[in-house]
């Protein structure tokens, strides 16, 4: 069945009833979304098998992002986040993007690399070439080590092998590149790294010391690209300052660390819903964001096009797996893969990359226009005043008035609570 994830006026139902619009618009059962209930989540045993001295869970909200179109096909986005705002900011930048075709997206093969650092080289020029000559001996003694991968379609597919002057030595590292599949793939390639290590050190004619995954995933990028109307984003003026915040950050690392994590917010949150390795696809992303001049700059840009319409692009590696890791562990994690819908790690990992482009967006637009208070406070005020101690009822009272007074804050939210719980005893007399 055809999603449609255009779905106006969510945020005024109910939980049950969001569910259920949510149910209706893509292809999951409306029973296969009880497990987003905590009692029915994750439970401490399966914590237990998780992680070492496990003694609780933690919850963190999970909602659903609206409006997304990739390639021509509507998704629902799972976003797990503690931060008020990024799900609703998504789902406006979608919104826009979705009058003008909504996101293209594509990606490279599902290359990882593994590390194996050879020291105690005498001569690691010569070496470097004697590991090259030995290259498919060393694909075939990795691919040994993970028959059901190849069986996939993966395995070792290449080596490189680089000469690192260090400070305290130079070291020979050979790079064994893995196609990993639908995996996110560090166990299968760190499970290689360390099978075929003796060897290459024997090759090197020196001792392999470290052998782990490299999280700078440069040959497994996803990139999406979209156009937002100039009209839809407030006029030609909002589309050249948007244009000038998005050339700050490239040009300024105090504005590009923010920037991406606007982009992160987006992508960290996809990220976690699906049970993937938050920390790898951040790394990943950093890494991705220092220039080959060495310089932090902006993961993202901006441009206008030829109508004036700006241009946003955004590129970054992507580690995420559909097997493997928390992804088939965790049941809500299982339950947001399923709501998404998506076929394949490709597949996830553009979603999660047009979700990194609208969040981006969407926050550089409130930049350049009104900042970023307005939307952002208003909907941070539901935590400021349940920090106040507002019941549930006394709730949209205080956020109403908090909001009005363009004065979110918990000093405000004590004061804005007396004034209703005064005036409910005032009404009781
Ligand atoms: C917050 C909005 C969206 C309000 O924007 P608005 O224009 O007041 O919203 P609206 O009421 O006109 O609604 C527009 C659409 O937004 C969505 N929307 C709107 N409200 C909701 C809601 N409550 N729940 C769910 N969805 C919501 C929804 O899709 C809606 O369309 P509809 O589907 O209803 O036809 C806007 O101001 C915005 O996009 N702000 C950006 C907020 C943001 O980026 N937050 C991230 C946290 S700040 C940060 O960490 C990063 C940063 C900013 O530092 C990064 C950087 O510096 O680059
Ligand atoms: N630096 C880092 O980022 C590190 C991350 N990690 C962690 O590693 C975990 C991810 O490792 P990963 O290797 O993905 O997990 P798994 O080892 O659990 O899964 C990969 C394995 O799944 C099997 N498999 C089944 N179907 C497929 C398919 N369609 N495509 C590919 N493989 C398939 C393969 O063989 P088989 O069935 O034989 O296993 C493959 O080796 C995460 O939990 C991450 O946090 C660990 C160390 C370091």
């Amino acid at each position: 069945m055809a999603v449609n994830s255009r779905l106006s006026g969510l945020k005024d139902l109910s939980i049950s009833e969001r569910r259920a619009r949510v149910a209706d618009s893509t292809a999951v059962e409306p029973t296969s979304l009880e497990v987003l209930d905590p009692e029915h989540g994750l439970t401490i045993e399966q914590a237990d098998h998780m992680v070492e001295n496990a003694v609780g869970v933690i919850g963190i909200p999970l909602g659903v992002a609206t409006n997304f179109t990739i390639n021509g096909r509507d998704y629902l986005v799972p976003m797990a986040t503690e931060e008020p705002s990024v799900i609703a900011a998504a789902s406006n930048a979608a919104r826009i993007a979705r009058g003008t075709g909504g996101f293209a997206t594509s990606t490279t093969e599902p290359l990882m690399r593994a590390q194996i650092q050879v020291v105690d080289v005498a001569d690691p020029r010569a070496a470097r070439l004697r590991l090259l000559e030995a290259r498919d001996e060393l694909i075939a003694l990795a691919n040994e080590q993970d028959p059901q991968l190849v069986r996939f379609g993966g395995g070792a597919r290449d080596v490189a092998v680089h000469v690192v002057d260090a400070p305290a030595g130079t070291y020979v590292v050979l790079h064994l590149i893995v196609d990993v599949r639908d995996a996110m793939g560090a166990n299968a390639v760190n499970t290689m790294a360390e099978a075929v290590a003796a060897r290459i050190g024997e090759v090197a004619q020196g001792r392999s010391l470290l052998r782990i995954l490299s999280n700078k995933a440069d040959l497994r990028l996803c990139r999406a690209r979209a156009v937002f109307d100039a009209d839809a984003l407030g006029g030609a003026e909002v589309v050249d300052d948007i244009v000038h915040a998005a050339a700050l950050a490239e040009a300024d690392p105090y504005r590009a660390a923010t920037h991406n994590k606007g982009i992160m917010n987006g992508i960290t949150a996809v990220v976690l819903a699906t049970g993937n390795d938050t920390r790898a696809v951040e790394a990943g992303a950093h890494s991705h964001a220092v220039g080959p001049d060495g310089r932090y700059t902006s993961l993202s840009h901006f441009e206008k096009d030829a109508d004036g319409n700006l241009v946003g692009a955004l590129e970054l590696p992507m580690a995420v797996g559909l097997v493997g890791g928390a992804t088939k562990v965790h049941p809500v994690a299982r339950a947001a893969v399923a709501l998404l819908g998506v076929a394949t790690a490709r597949e996830l990992g553009e979603v999660i990359t047009a979700v990194g482009l609208a969040q981006n967006l969407a926050a550089v637009r409130a930049l350049a226009t009104e900042g970023i208070q307005r939307g952002h406070m208003s909907l941070h005020a539901r935590n400021v005043a349940v920090t106040a101690g507002a019941t549930s009822e006394e709730l949209p009272l205080v956020v109403a008035r908090l909001t009005a007074d363009r004065a979110v804050s918990g000093d405000h939210a004590a004061k804005i609570l007396a004034e209703v719980r005064a005036g409910r005893r005032e009404n009781a007399r």
